[in-house]
């Protein structure tokens, strides 16, 4: 019979640095194997840096979420940083709990290693998270998938991950988020961006799930998962502007699936054939970008896909311009999912050092020939 994979709990980075910083660890209710193959990814783990002072404060949320939420101390631009953390714990999605008593048994014993391990200060920090499941599963399990964010898949373990953590977990969800948050693996960390300009004073909003569908379907996950009812601007719409935002959303992830299919091929076949409308492509992928803005859905796939294109199709076009606001926009949004620009502020700085640039009017010399 094949042998049950061993789940132990452990102090990930190693304890060294404990002493002089509680918020530098992290425990992990691993399996066994895990914690050898994540201390040995190269440059393990990194250093992070979170602003100082905090942008950031938690306080009550008000009327269209409950409990606490994040709020933002400055005004933020897109792609600002606006904390970086690592977790209180990680674990897999799937924990081989067994059922029944035993299961009790063995919830009590993580509860019982979690303290233990994790110090006064970091457990009360996690026992202060709110459990949306209430007494209907072990408190540490309640807690654990209220408040989980995804860090995909660790070394030495297939399947999801999650991590849960002081600040991040805080965040209350919007079908209309206005930050993103991401997972760093080298540097063990969370870390949340602002995905659109956030005034001091306002509250910060991340997606828990999936906001490219209808509000019904969004509804019953939210339900399902987090024990509420999305009151969001998005979810408080009616009449046709509602039907109007979920055709919207429908017709994003139907074209993020579209353009995961298509390369720079028919970009180029637009560019080099003359006889095609100069703004064929620019129109088309402006349509997407302002529905992807008006609903506030940054589809993380189609995004890229849309800047790319239109870089390149305003660059064969020699719109200067253009090229360069579209890659500073590229850069911020991609800075806000990944911590990176992503190469587009070198695209900005240079529109013309561009192989698009001119085809057009190559491609149009060539025919007049
Ligand atoms: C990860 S916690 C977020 C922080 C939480 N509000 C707190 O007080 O700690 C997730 C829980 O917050 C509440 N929540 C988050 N977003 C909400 C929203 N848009 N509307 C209502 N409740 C929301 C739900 O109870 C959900 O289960």
């Amino acid at each position: 019979m094949a042998q049950k994979p061993q789940l132990i709990t452990t102090k990930i980075p190693p304890a060294a640095p404990v002493t002089q910083n509680q918020d530098l660890y992290t425990l992990g209710l691993l399996f066994y194997g895990m914690k050898e193959k994540i201390l040995a990814i190269p440059g393990f783990p990194s250093s992070f840096t979170t602003p100082a002072p905090p942008v950031h404060r938690i306080q009550a949320a008000g009327a269209r979420a409950g409990g606490l939420g994040m709020f933002a101390t400055v005004d933020l631009d897109v792609g600002d940083l606006i904390v970086c953390e690592r977790p209180i714990v990680v674990a897999p999605q799937r924990l081989p709990f067994p059922e029944g008593p035993d299961g009790k048994a063995a919830h009590d014993m993580y509860e019982m290693a979690m303290i233990f391990q994790l110090g006064p200060e970091r457990t009360d920090a996690y026992f202060a998270l709110s459990n949306c499941f209430g007494k209907s599963v072990p408190e540490v399990y309640g807690i654990m998938n209220t408040n989980a964010l995804p860090v995909g898949a660790l070394p030495g373990h297939d399947g999801a991950c999650l991590a849960v953590f002081k600040e991040i977990s805080r965040v209350n969800h919007s079908c209309r988020p206005n930050a993103v948050y991401s997972w760093h693996l080298t540097s063990f960390t969370g870390q949340l961006r602002a995905l659109q300009p956030i005034k001091k004073g306002k509250q910060i909003f991340i997606t828990y799930l999936g906001i490219d569908q209808p509000r019904a379907n969004r509804q019953r996950a939210m339900l399902d998962k987090f024990k509420f009812k999305c009151k969001c601007g998005a979810c408080s719409l009616s009449g046709q502007y509602a039907r109007f935002s979920d055709l919207r959303r429908t017709l994003i992830l139907a074209q993020a699936y579209a353009d995961l299919t298509r390369t720079d091929a028919d970009v180029l076949a637009w560019a080099t054939n003359p006889t095609l409308p100069d703004r064929m492509l620019v129109d088309a992928a402006e349509l997407w970008l302002n529905w992807m803005i008006g609903e506030r859905s940054m589809n993380d796939v189609l995004l890229p896909v849309i800047f790319s294109r239109l870089c390149k199709a305003y660059a064969a076009l020699e719109d200067e311009e253009a090229v360069r606001k579209y890659a500073k926009q590229a850069a911020a949004l991609e800075t806000a999912f990944t911590g990176d620009d992503g190469g587009w502020h070198a695209v900005a700085a240079a529109p013309r050092n561009n192989i698009w640039w001119g085809l057009r009017r190559k491609a149009r010399q060539i025919v007049d020939q």
